[in-house]
């Protein structure tokens, strides 16, 4: 007796917006192969330098402006400049497509974007990314979450430029020994550390929301690693955990916020799901 087959769903087509650290290894591992995922285009600021990254692909794809990516694409991840994640993720959520944020702290300043979501059936996806532990944060705010605070540590270059350094007239340049450069909540560092904090407010959005949950920062001129170690008190469960970063090209970004995103979009039709 013949098996009843049926028809092998269409791939998912996915375009990058942003080519940078993140970007282009995530697009290096869609080349690569993820199962149910396609590499369909990608959006850069300098566009012939991008297509030049792209040129070792197996199979190279178009390098679009930002506008044009949408109509191409089932889902999206952004990787860019956190300023863009607007016009980025208007016309996907409009259309009722996904949208993998990786910068999340700008997701606080465009509440709007949820709503697109919620109104046209899209989603938005904010994959752990640099961080750890989100499945049992998410999870622990099933039931009562009492607290939550982050302690983050990077050095010196993993800082510079920081609008909240300039702000508050803090020289980290040339310090010798560890500095806490600030003490606030996720909303608060979304603001100041923009291009280096999106972990507090993913944490954030995944247990107490960015105006519960606590953050330090210290820079640290002996320090390697990127490092951020999470507390929580919940009415279920105690944790704690700590992970320490190898940064990527980019020093703000450790090397497994990729990774973080190549595991996130092989969930997505993966037969077997393991974790939240
Ligand atoms: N959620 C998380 O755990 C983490 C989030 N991030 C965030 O992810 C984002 C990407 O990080 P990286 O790849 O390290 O940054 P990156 O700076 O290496 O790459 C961003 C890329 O976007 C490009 N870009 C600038 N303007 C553009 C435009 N108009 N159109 C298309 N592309 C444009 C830049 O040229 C650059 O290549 C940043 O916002 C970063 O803060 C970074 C690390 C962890
Ligand atoms: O990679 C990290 O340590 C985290 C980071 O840059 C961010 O949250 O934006």
């Amino acid at each position: 007796m013949n098996a009843i087959t049926q028809p092998r769903p269409r791939p998912l087509r996915v375009a990058i917006a942003g080519l940078g650290a993140v970007g282009l290894r995530v697009a290096e591992a869609l080349d690569a192969g993820i199962p149910g995922c396609e590499l369909v285009a990608v959006a850069a600021r300098d566009r012939p330098a991008a297509a030049r990254r792209l040129q070792g692909l197996r199979y190279p794809v178009p390098v679009l402006e930002i506008g044009d990516l949408e109509p191409q694409a089932d889902l999206v991840v952004e990787c860019a400049p956190a300023a863009l994640l607007p016009r980025i993720a208007t016309p996907v959520l409009q259309h009722g497509k996904k949208l993998m944020v990786l910068s999340a702290g700008a997701l606080l300043s465009a509440p709007q974007l949820v709503e697109l979501a919620r109104q046209h059936h899209g989603q938005i996806i904010v994959p752990t990314g640099a961080l750890l532990g989100l499945d049992a944060v998410a999870a622990a705010a099933e039931g009562q979450i009492h607290a939550v605070r982050m302690v983050t540590r990077k050095p010196v270059k993993g800082l510079l430029g920081a609008p909240y350094l300039a702000e508050h007239g803090i020289d980290i340049a040339a310090i010798t020994a560890p500095l806490r450069i600030f003490e606030g909540t996720a909303r608060e560092a979304a603001i100041g550390f923009s291009a280096n904090l999106n972990v507090a407010v993913a944490l954030s959005l995944a247990g107490i929301g960015p105006d519960r949950t606590r953050l330090e920062i210290w820079a640290d001129p002996a320090l390697t690693l990127n490092t951020h170690s999470i507390t929580v008190e919940a009415d279920s469960a105690r944790f704690s955990m700590t992970i320490e970063n190898v940064p990527s090209d980019n020093p703000k970004t450790g090397r497994i916020t990729a990774l973080s995103v190549i595991a996130a979009l092989r969930k997505l039709s993966a037969p077997l799901r393991v974790g939240t």
